[in-house]
């Protein structure tokens, strides 16, 4: 896969795109990693990529030129590297955009191309999301100062998706939100910490035993935290039944 950010602030990238999973998802060419500042395709006089908006008011709007140019130079960049198969998704960071879900992570990880376009100031030039854009997301209904943050934790939430990535002890499949319930508790060595002991159920060494409380545990930590989770989660009869009972308490 192919990532490219279109933003002012390459430098905020270089920690996060070098280190830890992303970098080893780099280092092995799971993915690539590139980040363009769109000043550098202002090619107007003074090489501006805001000015003030149309209609008045405070605050300034990022212009469409730039981003677009920068746009097309990595789709054609990646396009002439002959390894493009479909056109990229082309993902706005802004507060109005659709919540990003594990479900949507999971959607992007299967693409061959993603590029990011991550803006500061008031907002956009509309015809940047009109003519130019093919998803908005939001990472929660929170204002940051720009969009680099948000586009950090949807390529985090991405590239821990695609094979390779995640060694076997980390496996991505298992995670909480997959099975649309929350996680179970997790315990390690030693069983007991200060007095504070481990439960029976995961020293039996009974894996259907171990699984079926672990199931029970999911549902209740749900049930408890995200109830509406449970609406839309794949539950057994037999857990319905658990719920219904547990709903009332
Ligand atoms: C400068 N602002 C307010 C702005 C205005 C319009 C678009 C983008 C921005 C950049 N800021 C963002 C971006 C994303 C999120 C989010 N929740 O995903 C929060 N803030």
């Amino acid at each position: 896969m192919r990532i490219d950010v279109l933003t002012l602030f390459p430098e905020m990238f270089v920690g996060v795109f070098g280190a830890s999973i992303l970098g080893k998802a780099r280092d092995k060419g799971i993915v690539s990693l590139n980040t363009v500042n769109f000043r550098d395709f202002a090619n107007n006089k003074h090489n501006t990529v805001d000015d003030m908006p149309y209609g008045g008011g405070g605050g300034m709007v990022l212009k469409a030129e730039p981003i677009f140019g920068a746009a097309e130079h990595v789709v054609a960049e990646h396009s002439a590297s002959g390894t493009s198969d479909k056109p990229p998704r082309i993902i706005l960071m802004c507060p109005q955009g659709e919540p990003l879900t594990q479900r949507k992570a999971q959607e992007l990880s299967a693409e061959s191309h993603l590029i990011f376009v991550c803006g500061h100031y008031e907002g956009y030039d509309e015809r940047i999301r009109e003519f130019l854009v093919t998803d908005e997301l939001s990472i929660g209904d929170y204002v940051l100062t720009g969009g680099e943050l948000p586009a950090m934790v949807v390529i985090d939430t991405v590239v821990r998706l695609l094979p390779g990535v995640l060694g076997n002890e980390q496996s991505a499949v298992t995670d909480s939100f997959s099975d649309g319930l929350l996680e179970y508790p997790h315990y390690t060595r030693p069983a007991e910490f200060r007095g504070w002991k481990v439960p029976d159920a995961l020293l039996s060494g009974h894996h259907a035993e171990i699984e079926k409380w672990r199931r029970r545990q999911s549902l209740q930590r749900t049930l408890e935290r995200r109830p509406e989770l449970l609406e839309v989660a794949e539950l057994t009869a037999e857990e319905r039944r658990w719920l219904e009972e547990n709903k009332i308490k």
